[in-house]
């Protein structure tokens, strides 16, 4: 199956998950739990479309949690921007109620917020593979933004369970993904296999 013809099938197998509901409060938990353990106080994230998995409810709990630390901790997130000449992705703070506009692909984005830096990455994956690697929509604008970006955050793929593909081949400008979290839990990397 060319990729086209792929990432139409996982779209639409996506929007078309019978219990969806479950799977998204599962993976929320599963998120919940992951970033436990981790030091970040900035994270990027994404508004979801096309039946992805949304992100922002987990990560605006992991923000208010953030206060209730022993030391109180300022967390942020962050939308993709996409720069149109670079194709590129920068990240600008985002909070429920803020305000926001449409990017060129009708997405909803910060408008006129403060520029990020996170030090994680949450990356919606159509698809993805062994090895860490994912199927986008096609733009490249992950690939491009991982290739450039200096420090490169953590980048942790979110997907459902349906969307892996077994025999999923890497192109050579795919940038693979530090950690991949679905329904089920980490799914990569693989406990046990250490290849990096
Ligand atoms: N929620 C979310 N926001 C995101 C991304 C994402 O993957 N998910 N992006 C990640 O990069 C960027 C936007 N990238 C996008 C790239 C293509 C299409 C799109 O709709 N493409 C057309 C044609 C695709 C094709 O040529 O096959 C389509 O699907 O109809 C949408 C978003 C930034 N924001
Ligand atoms: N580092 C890069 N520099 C220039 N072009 C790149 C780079 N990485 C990817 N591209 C281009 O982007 C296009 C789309 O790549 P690909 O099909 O892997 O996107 P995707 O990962 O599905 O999409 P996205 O990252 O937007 O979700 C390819 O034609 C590729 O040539």
């Amino acid at each position: 199956m060319d990729k086209a013809a792929l990432r139409r099938k996982l779209i639409d197998q996506r929007l078309n998950l019978p219990d969806r509901l479950l799977r998204a409060d599962a993976l929320q938990q599963v998120m919940r739990f992951w970033l436990v353990e981790r030091p970040d106080t900035v994270i990027g994230a994404y508004w979801p479309i096309k039946g992805e998995f949304d992100p922002l409810p987990a990560l605006h709990r992991w923000k208010e949690d953030g206060e209730l630390q022993g030391t109180p901790q300022r967390r942020k997130i962050g939308l993709p921007v996409i720069d149109k000449q670079r194709k590129t992705l920068s990240f600008h703070a985002w909070h429920p109620g803020c305000p926001m506009e449409e990017d060129a692909f009708g997405i909803p984005k910060p408008k006129d917020t403060e520029l990020l830096t996170p030090t994680l990455l949450f990356v919606p994956c159509v698809g993805y593979g062994a090895g860490g690697y994912r199927l986008g929509y096609g733009g490249g604008f992950y690939d491009r933004t991982l290739a450039q970006i200096n420090p490169r955050p953590f980048t942790v793929g979110l997907g459902y369970a349906e969307g892996f593909v077994d025999d999923f081949e890497p192109e050579n400008h795919d940038q693979p993904l530090d950690a991949i979290l679905n329904d089920n839990g980490e799914v990569w990397p693989v406990a046990g296999l250490s290849l990096r």
